[in-house]
């Protein structure tokens, strides 16, 4: 049997957003009960059908590595971004500032070579567009505990700027405590499914395929971390 082609995907976002909780309902079709914090990362695989329902339909794996957002662990995770296809942002509901945040996560994505020493000192200033222009990655943007917010599609339809607006990125509001939340045919499972092809179709049919490292950065990570530098 041919060896399934796979993908992976990075879950990131501030500590208690609630991204173990989603790449639990994500691959497990099921709602995890009592999360622990995730110490460095946890990795969880689901099959996925790439373009269901039509002759180019073909299964692949989608890994999810949930990265732990805990503040402390800043200097060191980046060794979890090498390759990334796709990233998405998790961010809480009922908390502005872990949304704001997602402007800081994206920049660490992106200096994820350069280990401690950020090119950046602040990334308040930094750009999502920029980085979705130089990566070319796709973004999907989830906003969890929808159950404990009320009215907030009018409060987001107020928000003039949001980081799924300026990366181009879809966005997703679930209850991640809900089976139901992903069910077969919502227009969440739906958003899900087409980022997943997205990622699968810039990094395996794309013309101008996400070459997650330039050569000269790919063996530079090698030889830094060569443990942790997952080549595929
Ligand atoms: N009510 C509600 N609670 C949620 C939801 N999603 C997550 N939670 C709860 O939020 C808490 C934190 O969830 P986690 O999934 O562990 O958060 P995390 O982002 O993985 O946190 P770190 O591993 O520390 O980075 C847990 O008590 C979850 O049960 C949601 O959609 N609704
Ligand atoms: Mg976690």
């Amino acid at each position: 049997m041919a060896a399934i082609d796979k993908v992976r995907i990075i879950v990131v976002g501030d500590s208690g957003v609630g991204k173990s909780s989603l790449t639990h309902l994500i691959c497990q079709h099921q709602p995890i009960s009592n999360p622990s914090w995730t110490i460095g990362c946890s990795v969880d695989v689901k099959l996925h059908e790439y373009k269901e329902g039509t002759p180019y339909q073909k299964t692949y794996f989608i890994e999810l590595w949930d990265i732990g957002g805990s503040h402390s662990h800043r200097n060191t995770r980046s060794v979890f971004y090498n390759p990334t296809h796709g990233i998405i942002l998790v961010h809480d509901l009922t908390n502005r500032k872990s949304q704001q945040n997602l402007q800081k996560w994206l920049g660490e994505i992106l200096n994820r070579d350069s280990g401690c020493k950020s090119r950046y000192s602040s990334f308040d200033d930094f750009d999502p567009e920029q980085f979705v222009g130089s990566t070319q990655i796709p973004i999907l943007v989830i906003g969890t505990k929808l159950d404990l917010v009320e009215q907030v599609r009018c409060h987001s339809q107020q928000r003039s700027s949001t980081i799924a607006e300026e990366c181009g990125a879809d966005e997703i509001f679930l209850d991640c405590q809900q089976i139901r939340s992903l069910a077969a045919g919502s227009s969440s499972a739906v958003k899900l499914s087409r980022f997943f092809d997205k990622v699968i179709e810039r990094r395996y049919h794309s013309r101008d395929r996400i070459s997650p490292f330039s050569d000269k950065r790919r063996s530079a990570v090698a030889s830094l971390s060569p443990k942790f530098y997952h080549a595929d």
